[in-house]
């Protein structure tokens, strides 16, 4: 069956957004992994469908896949592409959407100027929240990859993060460490692993090797979470710029029981149909 789709992207983390409310969609693992082959496929970092609400109090549910078929809790880049399709498809005229997702509600929202905001929801820190094996919280956990130890903090926006502070991303040997971080057993269902250099109190620079996709232009959880563990450790301010190899991202966040604000762009680069 054919099936129309955008591709979209946020910072260069891209997508294609399917409205699964006014069409049929049935994807399976095998056919995600083939639209996201970029050579014989569409290509993309994540597949983001929109679905109709489980609870008459939201407007939307929000399902996120990354290109090797897995289904994930959270897409923060996604989020504020999700608000930019439902309105262009004209899905919704309200600005300001409750979105169901795996992990909770978030409130992805685009003002009348086109600028979008998204309430992420609040970071969580237990092992058992991450997941993370280990014998008790922490602010940091040493992380054992064979060859060498790096410190690692776990923060969960839904999906999970082990955010590392490194002295410059550019340097920093991601696409070697990733990977090892990224499957170590101590993470049960995977983790996506950020580097973090820190620049000034409101200022990070920021990679992130994802889960499921390997390292991405930008990664709005992981810019949260990298923040989220920047505060936490008396390193950052409640407000800080994130500079991705993508471009740039305000996160924000008041500490304790609060949720995580991000702001960024979204852009829909072409609209398409494609067999399922
Ligand atoms: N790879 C992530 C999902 C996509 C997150 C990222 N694209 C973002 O913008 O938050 C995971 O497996 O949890």
């Amino acid at each position: 069956m054919k099936v129309k789709f955008s591709k979209m992207h946020g910072l260069g983390n891209d997508f294609i957004v399917i409205d699964g409310v006014r069409q049929t969609v049935t994807l399976t693992t095998e056919k995600i992994r083939q639209l996201g082959d970029r050579h014989f496929g569409v290509g993309f970092d994540q597949l983001l469908l929109v679905e109709s609400p489980e609870s008459a109090d939201n407007d939307f549910r929000y399902r996120i896949f990354n290109n090797d078929g897995g289904e994930v809790e959270q897409c923060g880049n996604g989020a504020r592409c999700f608000v930019k399709f439902v309105t262009e498809q004209r899905l919704t005229n309200k600005r300001a959407l409750r979105v169901e997702t795996q992990r909770g509600v978030i409130v992805p929202e685009m003002d009348a100027q086109g600028a979008i905001s998204v309430d992420m929801g609040r970071p969580r820190f237990a092992p058992e929240e991450i997941p993370f094996v280990a014998e008790a919280p922490g602010l940091r956990y040493p992380l054992n990859l064979g060859s060498e130890a790096v410190e690692v903090s776990c923060v969960s926006m839904g999906n999970p993060h082990a955010v590392i502070v490194v002295d410059d991303v550019d340097s920093y040997p991601v696409g070697d460490v990733g990977p090892r971080v990224e499957s170590h057993p101590c993470f049960p269902q995977r983790v996506n692993a950020g580097f973090m250099q820190v620049l000034n109190r409101t200022e990070i620079r920021l990679r992130v090797f994802e889960r499921g996709a390997g390292e991405t232009f930008a990664c709005g959880t992981g810019a949260c979470a990298a923040v989220v563990a920047g505060i936490r450790q008396g390193l950052l301010e409640n407000e800080v710029k994130v500079h991705t190899r993508g471009g740039d991202l305000t996160i924000s966040w008041q500490g304790d029981d609060t949720p995580v604000r991000m702001t960024g762009p979204a852009v829909t680069v072409f609209t398409g149909e494609v067999e399922v």
